[in-house]
């Protein structure tokens, strides 16, 4: 006959598969309850992360575990540990732990910039936003997965490729930016004929296999709309903070809004709502102009109950200086000062 007690002692030996602590440590055996006539032995454990394949393999070794010790049948319910436990390994975990990006004690923040449609400046705010974190002195990574419009390298006006020792990729840095990007990979500006599952997995390297070193932030620029390719990439990431962006056309954000939704579907908060391309400022009269509509930002934030952190004005950088990368704009810049602004607010926010 099998009791409480003792259920309790052999599933305390088994690890956490993401914490790498016994279930002891934290606590993970949450409720055990028997049948006794029938030796049924039901038991729910709480584990970093669910749906997983690391979930399955422990689902396999609590039933081989609980029937060598007598039970007949065994029935499991996993949860999700608490933030504020997570919180509490993550206080504690080694330099290693802490800078694996897929690891749940991760000290890494991702943020994925994500849009309703092409061509909305996705990229161009991607980067941007990577180089004003930069510039208040956080350490920022960026991977470009947009695989139709990978241009992060063009907009940064990168000239070098990653160098690659022994199976390890050493992202480019750049205007102190680790950057990573699908178009350093592919020969020729060659179009990606991948699939969504595929492209995964090339996510899943970067995450795995590239030398970011100790990051504050990894910023990454999704591929723009809301079908397979972008719902199988938010599938394959890590909890992320998601920012949408939109121009400010109502209708632009009627559609952005469905990318607000598939980020909510697929786990991940949203931080908030970058509009571009707000208005056009006449450098004659000062005047603004909004040549795109007006409104579509804060309709969009509202509607996903988020921050609307920045407006951006059309415009591009000052492309007299020395040092050419083509889209970014400079501190002094009135759009590069947006910028800076948008990135404290991304700061406060996660920083708290
Ligand atoms: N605020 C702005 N003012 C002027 N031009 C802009 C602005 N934002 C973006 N652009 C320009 O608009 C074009 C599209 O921008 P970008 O490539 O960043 O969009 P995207 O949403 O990433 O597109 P895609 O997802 O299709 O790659 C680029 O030529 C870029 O330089």
């Amino acid at each position: 006959m099998i009791n409480e007690q003792q259920v309790r002692e052999i599933l305390g030996k088994l690890e956490d598969p993401f914490l790498h602590k016994t279930l002891e440590q934290t606590n993970g055996v949450l409720n055990v309850s028997i049948k006794e006539e029938k030796q049924h032995v039901s038991v729910k454990i709480a584990i970093a992360k669910t749906n997983t394949p690391e979930q399955m393999q422990l689902q396999m070794k609590v039933v081989e575990v609980l029937k060598e010790a007598g039970a007949s049948t065994v029935g499991i319910r996993f949860e999700e540990l608490t933030t504020e436990v997570l919180e509490s390994f993550r206080g504690k975990a080694t330099a290693s732990e802490a800078h694996d990006i897929l690891s749940p004690l991760s000290t890494v923040q991702v943020i994925a910039i994500a849009s309703g449609k092409g061509g909305v400046g996705k990229s161009t705010v991607s980067v941007n936003l990577a180089v004003a974190l930069a510039r208040l002195g956080k350490k920022v990574g960026l991977i470009d997965a947009d695989i139709y419009g990978f241009s992060v390298p063009d907009m940064m006006g990168i000239q070098e490729m990653p160098v690659v020792k022994e199976d390890r990729i050493y992202p480019v840095d750049r205007l102190g930016v680790k950057v990573i990007s699908m178009g350093f990979f592919v020969e020729n500006n060659a179009p990606i004929v991948w699939r969504g599952p595929m492209l995964g997995k090339v996510l899943d390297q970067f995450f795995r296999d590239v030398e970011w070193g100790d990051l504050d932030y990894l910023l990454l620029d999704l591929p723009p709309g809301t079908g397979d390719v972008a719902l199988d990439i938010h599938q394959a990431l890590p909890t992320s903070k998601e920012i949408i962006v939109t121009t400010p056309h109502p209708t632009a954000a009627f559609v952005a809004a469905r990318a607000g939704a598939m980020a909510l579907q697929t786990n991940h908060d949203i931080l908030g709502v970058i509009e571009n391309m707000s208005w056009f400022e006449s450098k004659v009269t000062g005047e603004k102009e909004y040549v795109f509509g007006k409104g579509g930002g804060p309709k969009l934030a509202d509607e996903l109950r988020t921050e609307l952190l920045g407006q951006v004005p059309l415009g591009q950088p000052d492309w007299t200086k020395e040092d050419f990368a083509p889209s970014v704009y400079d501190t002094e810049h009135s759009t590069g000062k947006i910028y800076l602004e948008i990135a404290k607010s991304v700061v406060n926010q996660l920083e708290k």
